[in-house]
């Protein structure tokens, strides 16, 4: 395929090489950085929530220096429980560049396609269904205010996934989004998130929380409904509302200053509407705060989990049948000065040669409708579903 990368003055043919599919080709790019990283030279699995984990990392980045690496940085992902363990790494090789410009050429990849030969949702639509209902119950008898809850879809597909042209697509398909591609020890973990948990450069703080969705219409006149529809709902208002007090509160006791709009904005990718809250916070100049300790203040948002976060995150293990492990948890970058990008892990594919899983949640208040939550889940996988080329298949059944 004949790909033009206009005001990109590299080797597009080594990004999109296909040494992609090599289990240590990480890449990240956002509006502001692309960040590729290649082969292993330090593992970090420590659990972002250990007493040791601020140490185990100065330890990487002391290592690498010895090794004569001048900025090193660390990559990977953090899943969606901090207990659990992180798949970080010090990479043998990185860089970090301009990104693709915001002229990123649009396009789809025609001849990139896949057929579906087995797929299950987990849990299947009757039983998503009755997670849902359970979960309201407790909304409205509970402290519990939002929770959001997910569903898994596993497919065999017809063949081994080409993860150099599916990363192609992604990217063409969704010019916007954060992208990415992160070895993991099961697989590769692929896809364009629309959302940002933190950047961050020197004491400048960036936050980019979405909640509140509704699925894109083809008809253009019935699109903006859609959108004006979402913008009025007080269901999806209150959502986004309880994310960005969330954020706002955890940045508070951290930050000197904060700016953040008052209503929220529609954002829109290729298949959903959004509420949009972008948050700027500035950290005391002489701050040692590194990324990874606001992550830590900030992850799980109510965007992913709920509110309380504690009391979500109990009743997610309890009405959940599947483990989320990396979906829903974050994938980026930090540099040794501790700035670093990281997007939240959705609209994206864990894949396996042929074997792939895509996952999907929506937040759950007292006024939310089950069937609904079913529908908005079922849209957002579309993302992927159209990455991989895959028609012949109603993801909404
Ligand atoms: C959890 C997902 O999306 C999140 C949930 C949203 C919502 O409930 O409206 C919107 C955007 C994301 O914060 C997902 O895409 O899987």
């Amino acid at each position: 395929m004949d790909v033009a990368f206009p005001d990109y003055d590299y080797d597009t043919e080594l990004l999109l090489s296909s040494d992609q599919h090599k289990t240590d080709l990480f890449l990240f790019n956002s509006s502001q950085n692309l960040v590729r990283a290649r082969g292993v030279s330090q593992k970090l699995v420590t659990p972002l929530s250990a007493a040791t984990f601020r140490h185990d990392v100065q330890n990487v980045f002391d290592a690498e220096k010895v090794k004569g690496v001048d900025n090193p940085i660390l990559v990977g992902a953090i899943p969606f429980d901090l207990d659990q363990p992180c798949q970080l790494f010090a990479p043998k090789w990185s860089e970090r560049v301009k990104p693709f410009s915001a002229n990123f050429p649009a396009f789809k990849d025609k001849d990139f396609s896949h057929h579906i030969t087995h797929h299950a949702f987990t849990p299947d639509h009757n039983d998503f269904v009755a997670m849902i209902e359970e979960a309201l119950i407790t909304l409205r008898h509970d402290d519990l205010k939002k929770i959001v809850l997910s569903k898994t879809l596993e497919m065999s597909l017809d063949k081994s996934v080409d993860i150099p042209r599916l990363l192609t697509n992604i990217m063409g398909q969704n010019p916007n989004a954060y992208h990415f591609s992160v070895p993991l020890d099961t697989g590769i973990l692929i896809g364009a998130s629309p959302e940002l948990l933190i950047r961050k450069e020197g004491n400048i703080l960036f936050s980019n929380p979405l909640a509140g969705s509704a699925k894109r219409c083809k008809d253009p006149q019935e699109d903006k409904r859609v959108a004006q529809a979402l913008n009025q709902s007080e269901k999806d208002q209150y959502e986004h509302r309880i994310v960005v007090d969330a954020i706002r509160s955890a940045l508070i006791p951290m930050v000197e200053s904060m700016k953040l709009e008052v209503q929220p904005s529609l954002i829109s990718t290729p298949t959903m509407w959004h509420l949009s809250t972008e948050i700027e916070a500035m950290l005391a100049i002489d701050s040692s705060l590194s990324i990874f300790d606001v992550i830590k203040q900030l992850h799980p948002t109510p965007a992913m989990c709920g509110t309380p976060t504690g009391l979500a995150h109990d009743h997610i293990a309890a009405l959940e049948p599947h483990q989320r492990d990396f979906f829903s948890g974050l994938v980026g970058w930090c540099d040794a000065q501790g700035n670093g990008e990281w997007a939240i892990a959705i609209r994206c594919a864990e894949v396996a040669s042929n074997k792939v899983r895509l996952f999907a949640g929506a937040g759950v208040v007292p006024d939310s409708c089950a069937e609904s939550e079913w529908r908005e889940t079922s849209a957002k996988m579309q993302t992927m579903i159209n990455a991989f080329g895959i028609k012949d298949f109603n993801n909404d059944d």
